[in-house]
């Protein structure tokens, strides 16, 4: 397999914008909320748009004319928990009629290793496009883990979104998963000895959630 990483990243200049509000550290809970929703909005203006189109008839005020719309393409948000239910509203804003699963999965501080702990999807997950949502893939090893529990039980296609990567846990995801797109605002330098993401922004989830 080749070193180059197979990631998209989307770097709108209104997401880096937000992205380096929510980095610094004196940032509260409230607005780091706030960004991070609506950084996982305009993500999913990005992730969608090769979406499947068809045309309608309709009547305006003015005239009859054919127009488009979505062309009823079933999906599904799959925020792994906790920290990737701070991007789950921005998606969901956007994709309305979207289905949610989640999948429970903490990382074990002294191994990293992920620890699956609650999985509850739509019954109809083969059916759908899954966006994954987490904000920080650090080692890559929860989000591979997720990948691969869904598809054991049954998704078959799926795409990973995060907030802030690190070249080493998007290198796990290209080789496990070659077949999820992995989009990302931001690929940072590297991982540090505790396995954060440097320069990064800290845990996501205790900054969500308040509970540093
Ligand atoms: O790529 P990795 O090395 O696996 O690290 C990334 C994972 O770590 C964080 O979750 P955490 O374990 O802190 O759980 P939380 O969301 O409950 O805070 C983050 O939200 C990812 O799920
Ligand atoms: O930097 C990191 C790494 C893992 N999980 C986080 O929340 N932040
Ligand atoms: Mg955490």
């Amino acid at each position: 397999m080749s070193d180059k990483l197979n990631v998209n990243v989307i770097d709108h200049p209104l997401i880096q914008h937000k992205l380096t509000m929510m980095r610094q550290k004196d940032t509260g809970t409230k607005d780091f909320r706030e960004l991070l929703e609506e950084i996982a909005m305009l993500m999913t203006y990005e992730i969608t748009r090769d979406f499947p189109l068809k045309d309608i008839e309709i009547e305006t005020p003015v005239s009859k004319c054919t127009a488009k719309v979505l062309a009823g393409k079933k999906v599904g948000v799959v925020p792994i928990l906790r920290a990737g239910l701070g991007m789950l509203n921005g998606v969901v804003n956007m994709i309305p009629a979207a289905r949610v699963g989640h999948v429970g999965m903490y990382r074990d501080p002294k191994t990293l290793k992920p620890v699956e702990y609650y999985c509850k999807l739509p019954g109809d997950v083969e059916e759908r496009t899954l966006i994954v949502v987490d904000p920080m893939l650090a080692t890559g090893g929860s989000a591979s883990a997720a990948l691969t529990l869904l598809k054991e039980k049954g998704a078959t296609s799926l795409t990973l979104m995060c907030l802030v990567a690190a070249p080493e846990g998007i290198k796990v995801i290209n080789e496990d998963h070659p077949d999820v797109p992995v989009y990302v605002a931001a690929v940072d330098e590297k991982l540090n000895e505790k396995g954060y993401i440097v320069p990064g922004l800290g845990d996501a989830g205790d900054r969500i959630f308040g509970t540093l």
